[in-house]
């Protein structure tokens, strides 16, 4: 194994055309030289010139150039490593360069910051990052440009991680989630929303911010009533999820290659969208279920497939809502074969009847709560997205409550932390509609939420504090994400 495979830090750290194949870089070149970084290079380069999502090129871009595993493994390791990392590894660019980062050369920078993740972050040897992220450059904008790279480089590799941190970041004292924001390499913002949605728990920040950075594994889910998590877990090899009964996670390997997954017995599902979709189904009513469930929120279909395996178990049915048609189709595709009916509409209006037994408000939202499967997500978003999200996030849950018949249940959830997306909008829900909350950790003892109940017939069990679901206090090292 070359010391570039053999990444350090990672484990103790925790779509349209602007997601299409990078474009051809100005002079085409050296991929044949260094595969792995040219690849990582190009992917950086969409994200920052097309807002293309990391998690949807890279692996198009790997299939298309036909790295071999350990290329692809190293690509995916820098491209996700130095996305994730941006605002660290640009303060400390900037402080090298001794200028702004936005006054480089964005062609430069993407380099500049896969080349300082690697000195930073990575076993692989300085010369090595140095003298690949100059050849980098050199071959596409000649030796001026190479020069200058070369020089921050150098600059960047006189101090470890650790000492560039105690130099640039705030005062742990003074500013204490200031200084974890700048460790993790979080914006300010989200640090503070984490730490407010903690709130007593606020010391576990550290280990909130750190968990976003794990490398994540791939969970599955047995479809119920086809194949169980155990039977899963010994096709697959892979262990079985510590929360969810049909749970399976995989280390290693592409989880479109499995059997299981192609003939549609199982399916990527994060463990915790998994324990949401349970929620829903283990709630009490007042009365019989009659079998009327509403996903509102449907696409891509991850839940309404869960939902509808087990609705399929007691003869039951999911009505789908989704208003983006191409989503629609994707829950279509992935509720196939089940007693699954998807509508195109918006869920604040979806023309149905009332009168559901039980109806998942999967609402729009930050995605806060799933940074760890979205790599560059943290820096895109901007706390003046929330305002907006949070009134649809109001109006889709006031729906529900209309949907649903007197005695039944309303699940909303969020894969976003932030009080404003969750506990406030839960909140007011309670206040204008009378409702009442319920307490989901009867069928999570050990992940969920606080208690809610609803009043004036009407019950909505709320999994709101997502916050719970994401940090619960596990002796697990993980926390289950949704999304
Ligand atoms: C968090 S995702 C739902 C994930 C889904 N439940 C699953 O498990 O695969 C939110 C979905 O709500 C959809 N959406 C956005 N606005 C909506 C609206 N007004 N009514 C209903 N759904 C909406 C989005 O297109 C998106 O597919």
């Amino acid at each position: 194994m070359t010391e570039s495979r053999r990444p350090a830090r990672r484990s103790q750290r925790g779509p349209g055309d602007r997601n299409s194949k990078p474009r051809q870089t100005r002079r085409p070149s050296q991929s044949a030289v260094d595969p792995a970084r040219t690849a990582a290079r190009d992917v950086l380069r969409a994200v920052r010139e097309r807002d293309a999502y990391a998690n949807l090129v890279l692996p198009a871009l790997l299939r298309e150039r036909k790295l071999d595993t350990r290329d692809a493994a190293l690509a995916t390791e820098l491209t996700y490593g130095a996305a994730r990392a941006q605002g660290l590894l640009d303060a400390v660019i900037a402080s090298a360069a001794d200028r702004p980062v936005d006054e480089i050369d964005g062609a430069l920078l993407d380099v500049l910051r896969l080349g300082t993740y690697q000195l930073l972050r990575t076993r692989v040897a300085p010369h090595a990052a140095v003298a690949t992220s100059v050849d980098l450059v050199r071959t596409e904008f000649g030796s001026g440009r190479a020069g200058f790279v070369n020089a921050v480089l150098r600059r960047v590799g006189e101090k470890t991680e650790e000492q560039w941190i105690e130099q640039l970041a705030p005062d742990p004292e003074r500013d204490p989630v200031g200084h974890l924001a700048f460790r993790y390499a979080h914006p300010l913002w989200i640090a503070q929303a984490f730490a407010h949605a903690l709130g007593a728990d606020a010391g576990e920040l550290d280990r909130v911010l750190a968990a976003d950075d794990a490398r994540p594994i791939v969970h599955l889910v047995a479809r119920p009533g086809v194949i169980t998590a155990e039977e899963l877990a010994l096709v697959t090899g892979g262990e079985l999820g510590p929360w969810s009964p049909y749970a399976v996670h995989l280390e290693h390997g592409d989880p479109g290659r499995l059997e299981p997954v192609r003939d549609g017995m199982a399916a990527v599902q994060d463990e915790g969208s998994q324990l949401v979709a349970r929620a829903l189904t283990l709630a009490p009513l007042d009365g019989e279920d009659h079998g009327r469930w509403l996903d509102l929120c449907a696409g891509p279909g991850g839940k309404a497939a869960l939902l509808g395996a087990l609705a399929a178990l007691d003869g039951f049915s999911v009505d789908a809502v989704e208003p983006v048609e191409h989503r629609a189709d994707l829950v279509r595709k992935t509720t196939r074969d089940l007693p699954v009916a998807v509508r195109v509409a918006d869920g604040r209006n979806p023309g149905l009847d009332a009168g559901y037994d039980r109806i998942l408000v999967d609402a729009p939202c930050t995605g806060l709560g799933a940074l760890r499967r979205r790599p560059e997500a943290r820096w895109r978003r901007q706390p003046s997205d929330i305002a907006d999200l949070v009134r649809l996030q109001k109006e889709l849950l006031t729906s529900a409550i209309e949907l649903v018949r007197p005695g039944g249940v309303v699940l909303y959830a969020t894969c976003s932390p932030h009080v404003s997306e969750t506990v406030a909008v839960v909140a007011d829900a309670i206040r204008r509609h009378g409702v009442e909350q319920l307490d989901t950790r009867e069928h999570h003892a050990h992940v969920s939420t606080p208690p809610m109940r609803c009043g004036v017939g009407r019950w909505v069990g709320v999994c709101p504090n997502v916050t719970r679901i994401l940090l619960p206090k596990l002796d697990d090292d993980a926390y289950p994400s949704t999304g």
